[in-house]
């Protein structure tokens, strides 16, 4: 299995010290490599260990008994530096007693090369892999860690640009994620093998030796050197990147107090030394019990600087360094022991990998633009397959209805699509709506009632204006002798009346539909207003209670009846002569507005003449040398244009008089066949109704008394006073016989009247021919 695979224990080997007299009989290494057994004479145990057994067997990943340096680099370090090159963190892990080999094997000796040990190996593969790894960049720094009597010292403090610890000193602290590093610890940026073990020989020039009795050169202190990795892609779109940090311990040698003569400062030292080791153990031991929930990390700063290379995360290797002399027997098996334990330490490796913000942004936004870019063209080239535009059908409608609150956009063709179901759905409920009201109503085309409707038709002159100048009357108003009115009419009066006496019932209830009724004054014409006027101004106890008939229609509906009957040449002249009176106003009103068009161009005009004919004369360009009035070009112009519209103006306003007058005119005639309808009317409506039977009875039998002038109160109304009025209204009541009388009299006024009118209006076009050019007004006001 791989040492940088996930699910791994610590990997533990046996380093023995070369000697010439190995204890062949007491230590054992088995065929396999793997398995030393020790055996152990019954007195040498004697105070030592109590233990009654003689022999021990250890299992361990490998022993390296006289191997070359170059062998337990292959077996201890390369895979664990390989695995640091691809974010695994490694623990190399040097123990054993005093003397044993542990700096050799991690630092070997550093005046051979062929004798250099881990470190110095595995520096030299990291860069030749990082030579060799042309995808990836790699960044290596270094650090190098003493702790002796359990303080912190950077081995490394002196060499060139270094700060130092500074204020705080230097401390075990635990980052985010479980990552230890020690604070005020310097760290060194490495580019090449050789800048890295020059660090490396700096620091092992600083290490503290002390002296001691078995080994003048022992270390008494643990020494942590260590290489950080970080390994990013040459790809810049690829945010990533891995870290690592390798850490190769040399731990200071476990040794018996009582087997040397220490004293002072070495005393302290190996106090020391033997209490780390003892909570290295006890984390160890916490480590590979997994019922623990706490290990004891923080006892020392051992254990708590090696804290993410025992706690699981990382590939770690412990070489157990013994002596093959028997004299050690007791502390290579104390020191095989701990390899034991240290064996069953659970291992999870993982990669630590990191994202660049900075790149991470970069990438989102390359893959946007992207995305981008493949959304145009997929809303260029694609259509709707026929699902999709189901599925919009669907979305739409659920929308509608309210059972979906939004309505994801993803293309440009979708969101046209969308709209071309919302319109579908309007136009579909428009059909919907106008089919419900076709079931209610009868649906009449706006521009089939615009063709039909008679008060929209064109006017033409041709037409109306010759049917209007009939013979003989000449202003458009037949004779009355002319007209189906006369003593032969008296069937039809009959008749009316009788369809009005079977009607009478309905009618009543009908009110509100009648003619009139229920109209507001303003919406009824001249003749219906004056019809309105009168019944509501007439005296309850009025004509036809006076003369004892009470079954007289309302004269709104009476009216109606007798446009269409009797009344209905006087009536079609009245409309005739109202749609001329129309057109006149009409065409009077475009004839104002376009004179004053016309005057203020004059004005804006003769304002440009005056302006410049100043500025000339300001610049003496007015008078030429001789003393003569020059015009230049623009002056010219501006006289001519405004001359020539002088003369439009002219024009314009005597056909604006002659419209005037015609309009005067048909007023005139509007008014007097207004009159004459009324007149009619009431008497119409007084034969029919109001009359005494008697009289009925004589005008059915031919009498000269002629229908239409009785009562004549409205004929009269034109010329006489109110007491006029009641008095002949009193003698009609008395003496049927004044009808004739009256209506002679009515038939003089309505003449008056007439020739009245006619000779204004001869008299205004006499006056406008005789006046010669009119003197111009300075504004109009538009009718
Ligand atoms: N495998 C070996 N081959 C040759 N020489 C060795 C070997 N192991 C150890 N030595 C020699 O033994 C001496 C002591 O070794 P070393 O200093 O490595 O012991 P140590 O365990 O680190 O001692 P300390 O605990 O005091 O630091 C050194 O001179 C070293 O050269």
């Amino acid at each position: 299995m791989s040492a940088h695979a996930g699910g791994s224990k610590v990997r533990v080997f046996i380093r023995t010290r070369p000697t010439a007299n190995f204890a062949q009989d007491l230590i054992e290494y088995l065929p396999d490599r793997q398995t030393v057994s020790i055996h152990q004479e019954k007195d040498s145990r004697k105070g030592v260990i109590d233990n009654q057994l003689s022999s021990w067997s250890f299992h361990l990943d490998g022993v390296l008994h006289d191997v070359s340096q170059e062998e337990v680099y292959a077996s201890v370090g390369r895979e664990i530096v390989l695995g640091a090159l691809e974010g695994y963190n490694g623990t190399v892990m040097c123990f054993g007693q005093t003397g044993a080999g542990k700096t050799y094997t991690l630092t070997g000796a550093t005046e051979s090369y062929k004798q250099r040990g881990i470190i110095p190996r595995a520096l030299q593969e990291v860069f030749k892999e990082v030579e060799q790894r042309s995808t990836h960049t790699f960044r290596v720094h270094l650090s190098y860690l003493e702790i002796y009597n359990d303080s912190l010292v950077d081995l490394l403090v002196t060499v060139g640009g270094c700060s130092g610890a500074g204020p705080g000193g230097m401390a075990v602290v635990e980052e985010a994620g479980g990552r230890v590093s020690i604070r005020g610890l310097s760290l060194h940026p490495v580019h090449n093998e050789e800048e890295a073990l020059s660090l490396l020989f700096e620091g092992e020039m600083n290490r503290i030796i002390g002296a001691h009795a078995l080994n003048k050169h022992s270390s008494r202190s643990h020494c942590i050197f260590t290489v950080e990795i970080e390994s990013r892609s040459r790809n810049l779109s690829d945010a990533n990147f891995v870290t690592s940090k390798l850490n190769l311990v040399d731990l200071a040698g476990s040794e018996r107090l009582g087997k040397t003569e220490t004293e002072g400062q070495v005393l302290k030292e190996a106090m020391y030394i033997n209490k780390s080791l003892s909570f290295l153990e006890q984390a160890i031991l916490a480590v590979a019990d997994r019922r623990r929930d706490h290990i004891p990390f923080r006892q020392s700063k051992l254990t708590h600087a090696l804290k993410d290379s025992l706690g699981g995360k990382c590939n770690t290797v412990l070489v157990a360094n013994i002596y093959g002399e028997a004299a050690h027997i007791e502390e290579t098996l104390s020191t095989l022991r701990f390899a034991s334990r240290m064996k069953h330490v659970q291992m999870d490796p993982i990669v630590n990998k990191h994202t660049d913000p900075v790149l991470q942004v970069k990438k989102l936004q390359n893959e946007i633009q992207l995305l981008k870019q493949e959304l145009a063209l997929e809303d260029t080239l694609d259509t709707l397959s026929e699902t999709h535009v189901a599925e919009v059908q669907s979305q739409v409608q659920r929308f509608l209805e309210g059972s979906l609150d939004k309505i994801n956009i993803v293309s440009i063709r979708q969101i046209e699509e969308v709209f071309a179901q919302f319109k579908q759905v309007l136009q579909q409920q428009e059909q919907k709506v106008k089919a419900q009201l076709c079931q209610n109503y009868t649906l009449v085309e706006k521009a089939q009632g615009r063709a039909g409707s008679p008060a929209t038709k064109r006017w033409s002159p041709n037409s109306t204006v010759r049917e209007v100048e009939g013979p003989g009357v000449g202003v458009g108003v037949a004779a009355l002798s002319e007209r189906h009115i006369g003593p032969q009419s008296p069937c039809r009066t009959k008749a009316v009346k009788t369809k009005h006496l079977a009607s009478q019932g309905r009618k009543e209830a009908e009110e509100q539909c009648s003619p009139g009724a229920g109209k507001p004054l303003e919406a009824l014409n001249p003749e219906q207003r004056e019809l309105e006027h009168d019944t509501n101004t007439q005296d309850p106890k009025g004509p036809q209670e006076a003369i004892g008939t009470n079954s007289a229609p309302p004269k709104a509906e009476a009216f109606e009846d007798f446009k269409t009957e009797c009344g209905s040449e006087i009536n079609r002249i009245l409309n005739e002569n109202k749609t001329v009176l129309l057109e006149r106003r009409t065409r009077l009103h475009e004839l104002t507005e376009n004179i004053n068009t016309v005057k203020r161009e004059i004005d804006c005009t003769s304002s440009a003449l005056h302006q410049w004919r100043d500025r000339r004369h300001s610049q003496d360009q007015y008078v030429s040398a001789e003393g003569v009035l020059v015009l230049d070009e623009k002056e010219l112009s501006l006289v001519l244009h405004l001359r020539n519209l002088k003369t439009q103006y002219r024009q314009q306003y005597e056909d604006l008089c002659c419209v005037k007058a015609e309009v005067s005119y048909c007023q005139h005639l509007v008014d007097q066949c207004r009159t004459r309808l009324m007149t009619e009317f009431e008497s119409w409506y007084n034969e029919s109704f109001l009359l005494p039977e008697e009289v009925q009875a004589m005008l059915s039998s031919g009498a000269t008394i002629r229908p239409g002038l009785i009562p004549v109160e409205k004929a009269l109304a034109l010329q006489e006073d109110e007491q006029g009025q009641c008095q002949r209204y009193k003698l009609l009541a008395d003496s049927p016989s004044a009808i004739s009388f009256y209506s002679a009299l009515s038939r003089t006024v309505q003449r008056r009247n007439y020739n009245k009118a006619l000779s204004q209006t001869a008299d205004q076009k006499k006056s406008l021919k005789s006046s010669g050019r009119p003197k111009l007004p300075a504004v109009l006001s538009v009718i």
